[in-house]
């Protein structure tokens, strides 16, 4: 697929969730892996001649574990992407409380208190995440499979507590063509991998969701996502518990 074709669908992201308005101030966060890079190209490319004006910049919260992205690389890519570029040096294990270990959790809550603390003092009103359709998708199962809801991570969410929205300009794009366009852009050199690795739920409901694809083709991740934007409230259980009367004669 062309990085025009994966443009075009950034840009389906962006107009059909409005997650670009005139005069933004966005913040990339870019942890040095495929999809924050491959997203920090798209919208870099965009700051020029975008029929809705917007600011970038870009930040990497680096911890101090393994696993963490190669800065240097990071910061040779956003110059030649136009997009100013800052990194935030953060303690996340020495903050763990005595006989605690690492974990996903702590790291991601760390991580996002540091980028929220770095966006409002640098004038940021969007933070944008380089989650995909894949990570939609999975996080789509985890609820149903952990919480029995049905719920998933959004492309836009205003913070109800902070004055930030989350946008996720890869909202459409799926985790193969991310990894098709970074080999071809050679975007892998800044990543390092996690030693803390992926939640076995998530694994788990990454499995469910190839098995589905493997039998119904790739095409199937936008049917479900689009299932997503169209629930029919009238055919779904929880519409009888509203105390609604059935009206259908
Ligand atoms: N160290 C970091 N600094 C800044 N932003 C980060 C960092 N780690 C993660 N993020 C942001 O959070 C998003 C989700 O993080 P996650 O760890 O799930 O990464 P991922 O799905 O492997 O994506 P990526 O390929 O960008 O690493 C990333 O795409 C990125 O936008």
């Amino acid at each position: 697929m062309s990085s025009k074709t994966l443009s075009r669908k950034v840009d389906k992201a962006i107009f059909k969730f409005n997650l670009i308005e005139p005069g933004d101030k966005i913040l990339l966060a870019v942890s040095g892996g495929k999809d924050s890079l491959a997203m920090s190209y798209f919208l870099g490319h965009k700051q020029n001649g975008f029929p809705i004006p917007f600011e970038l910049g870009a930040v990497h919260i680096e911890g101090d574990f393994p696993g963490c992205g190669k800065s240097p690389v990071m910061a040779e890519l956003m110059e030649e992407w136009g997009v100013p570029f800052e990194i935030v040096k953060v303690p996340i294990m020495k903050r763990l409380k005595p006989g605690k270990s690492m974990n996903c959790y702590w790291c991601s809550t760390q991580r996002r208190m540091e980028l929220m603390r770095y966006a409002g003092e640098n004038g940021y009103n969007k933070i944008a995440l380089g989650h995909h359709l894949d990570d939609i998708l999975e996080t789509f199962f985890m609820n149903m499979m952990q919480k029995s809801e049905l719920s998933t991570m959004l492309p836009k969410l205003k913070y109800d507590k902070y004055p930030f929205t989350v946008i996720r300009p890869l909202a459409y794009v799926k985790e193969q063509e991310i990894i098709d366009f970074s080999k071809e852009k050679d975007l892998l050199k800044a990543a390092a991998v996690c030693t803390y690795g992926t939640t076995s739920v998530r694994l788990e409901a990454r499995k469910i969701i190839e098995i589905i694809a493997e039998s119904e083709g790739q095409g199937v991740k936008d049917s479900i996502f689009e299932a997503m934007c169209n629930p029919v409230h009238r055919y779904m259980p929880y519409s009888l518990l509203d105390n609604e009367e059935d009206s259908e004669t």
